[in-house]
């Protein structure tokens, strides 16, 4: 008994488990709402892109036996032409490489084209596991739920395939959310995680970072920039190999402008502005973390951010 026991825990702590899933649907489907409802205060939703994939992390959830990464894939959609062909040939390539494909249909609204172009899309998609998740249950009485429901497992099953799981969610009200996360952790592969928890968790000092190199950055240039200037600590790690007693800290960041005419008002003449920028928010991020710091600043141009609202409004605008 003892030795089974035994034997069930350490098989327990050899079965951690880490990987990638990404949530698929038509617009307002409630992919970002769920991602964040599953993710939770713990975690920084981030724009890092991991070396391994393709895709944009949006957030991740820890658990003590498992890591559940969720990325951004580009949306699928109705090729007109053969650069639309080639584009959706990527999407399909980027849900070929996450270990699940979330396909998310809000339970308000009745299946139509859109859902089933995409369902048709995943149906192609033999290898990875697919769960359907119907969203905003809230919305809807318990009879037009089951109808939903049932609407979905038919619509694979036409198709030719099956859902692994098919399960009903609210986001908004904290329904079963955690329980989806449940249903995804088993199929992710086993493995240690990915991310140490302490990179991507500790979303307010790293967000006070890129605060003071904002105020650094805006200085003097106030009139010359409008307020959409955006900075993002990609990186923040303390220095392998130090003494104990010197330690550094590498701080990536992307300070993010409008338009590229505006790039040379942040680097300045031969990037003096840029490197004063870098010694005044240093000085200031060194105080504040209490360690010394190297800080690589790089300018980008984000016509994606200002274009779309959810991103800016996750920068603070
Ligand atoms: N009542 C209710 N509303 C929800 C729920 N989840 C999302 N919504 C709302 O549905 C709308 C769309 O949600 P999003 O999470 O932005 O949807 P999305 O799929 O990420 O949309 P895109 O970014 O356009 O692809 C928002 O107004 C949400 O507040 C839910 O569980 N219940």
């Amino acid at each position: 008994m003892s030795v089974r026991t035994q034997s069930s825990e350490q098989s327990a702590e050899a079965a951690h488990r880490a990987g990638f899933a990404c949530f698929v649907g038509r617009p307002n489907a409630g992919k970002s709402t769920l991602t964040n409802a599953l993710v939770g205060k713990k975690v920084a939703i981030t724009s890092n892109r991991p070396q391994t994939t393709r895709h944009t992390v949006r957030g991740i959830v820890h658990r003590p036996e498992a890591q559940l990464i969720l990325v951004d894939t580009p949306g699928l959609h109705k090729p007109r032409t053969l650069l639309g062909e080639r584009l959706n040939d990527v999407v399909r390539a980027t849900w070929a490489e996450v270990d699940v494909i979330g396909f998310c249909l809000p339970a308000d609204q009745k299946i139509g084209p859109g859902d089933r172009f995409i369902a048709k899309e995943l149906a192609g998609i033999k290898r990875t596991p697919k769960i359907a998740i119907v969203t905003k249950t809230d919305l809807v009485d318990s009879k037009a739920l089951a109808e939903q429901l049932i609407a979905v497992d038919q619509m694979a099953r036409e198709l030719g395939f099956e859902w692994q799981e098919i399960v009903p969610v609210s986001a908004v009200g904290d329904q079963q959310v955690a329980l989806l996360a449940d249903l995804l952790v088993p199929l992710l592969p086993e493995g240690p995680a990915l991310y140490p928890e302490g990179d991507l968790t500790d979303e307010p000092e790293q967000v006070m970072v890129a605060e003071l190199i904002r105020e650094a950055a805006l200085e003097g240039v106030r009139d010359e920039l409008p307020h959409s200037i955006a900075v993002v600590v990609e990186e923040m790690l303390p220095r392998e190999d130090r003494p104990a007693d010197r330690p550094l800290v590498d701080i990536h960041a992307n300070i993010y402008i409008e338009r590229p005419s505006q790039k040379g008002i942040i680097i300045g003449p031969k990037g003096k502005r840029l490197k004063d920028v870098g010694v005044k928010s240093r000085q200031q991020i060194e105080a504040l973390l209490g360690t010394p710091v190297f800080l690589d600043l790089h300018v980008k141009v984000a016509k994606d951010w200002q274009r779309d609202p959810k991103q800016l409004r996750r920068l603070g605008f």
